[in-house]
């Protein structure tokens, strides 16, 4: 039997840490939850991956760490809030999540950390004020997402042509390309972008299908996690790329966006945007680190 497996029964393993753990998922866009109120969990990239891992660890695209603001080091803020420390499956940071916002915002209510139904909760990309509708489903204030020209050309894997894109900031960096055919795509390795210079932090990669005049189907693949089955800034990306592409300038406007682990709802204004979905935790546990 694993050594590991062993000191879950017996507490033996001096070198491992047993750290308890939620899993919760938006849109099947799904993390590991890490209760660290005092910041005191040191994380390795090696660690969240091990977490992310899904033969080796519990299985997740990310990991949300929830610390008090006070204790993270680069919280410029006043306010002493929750802050949702985001990685990746690789371990890397990011400076939002929109799916990832609605499960933290879900589990500070769920385990009487917050109040709810409004929450401001602390991110890299600053503060982001989140409602609980009461039916299961989470509103994000997720702040302006801008969008360019399309001076971006993707290359994903064996298509002839580089497809054009345009990149969007909703905190973090999108490019967003227009597709017939989302199915025929193959994600199972990363495209490629150029210019390289253009995004030297990485991008998550969009690929929009309209369907109809407010409603588009996306897929996406993740700075950091690869495709995954839902982004929530890339489908705010995705909207807004939508709506510039068919000049639709009247706001606010709201779109549909089917990606392939629900749908959710986006909702452009003139300096703000909004994302609604659902939020689901659906275990808790006890999880061995090793080392
Ligand atoms: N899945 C997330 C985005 C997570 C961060 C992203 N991979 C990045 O590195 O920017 C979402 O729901 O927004």
């Amino acid at each position: 039997m694993d050594d590991r497996r062993v000191g879950w029964h017996t507490g033996a393993v001096a070198s491992s840490r047993s750290i308890g753990f939620a899993k919760g998922h938006g849109t099947e866009n799904d993390f590991v939850i890490i209760a660290d109120p005092e910041g005191e969990l040191k994380l390795s990239d090696d660690d969240v991956a091990f977490i992310c891992d899904r033969r080796a660890g519990i299985g997740a695209d990310g990991v949300l760490r929830v610390v008090r603001s006070q204790y993270v080091p680069d919280w410029g803020g006043d306010q002493d809030l929750w802050f949702m420390d985001y990685r990746n499956h690789d371990g890397s940071t990011a400076e939002m999540c929109g799916n990832g916002v609605r499960v933290f915002a879900r589990y500070l209510i769920e385990n009487g950390l917050a109040d709810g139904p409004m929450i401001n909760i602390a991110t890299r990309d600053g503060v982001k004020p989140t409602e609980a509708l009461g039916d299961g489903r989470y509103r994000v204030a997720m702040g302006p997402v801008i969008v360019d020209q399309p001076e971006v050309a993707v290359q994903p894997a064996g298509l002839e042509m580089p497809l054009p894109a345009r990149a969007a900031d909703v905190g973090n960096p999108h490019a967003v390309s227009f597709v017939d055919d989302l199915e025929k795509l193959d994600l199972r390795t990363a495209p490629t972008w150029s210019p390289v210079l253009r995004f030297p932090d990485g991008v998550n990669l969009e690929f929009v299908r309209r369907i109809g005049p407010r409603h588009i189907a996306m897929r996406v693949f993740e700075r950091g996690s690869g495709e995954t089955r839902s982004c929530g800034t890339g489908t705010c990306a995705a909207a807004a790329a939508a709506a510039v592409e068919a000049g639709q300038t009247e706001r606010p406007v709201s779109y549909r966006v089917d990606v392939p682990g629900g749908t959710v709802e986006v909702e452009l204004h003139d300096h703000q945007s909004y994302l609604t979905g659902p939020a689901v935790i659906i275990a808790t546990g006890e999880l061995i680190l090793p080392g």
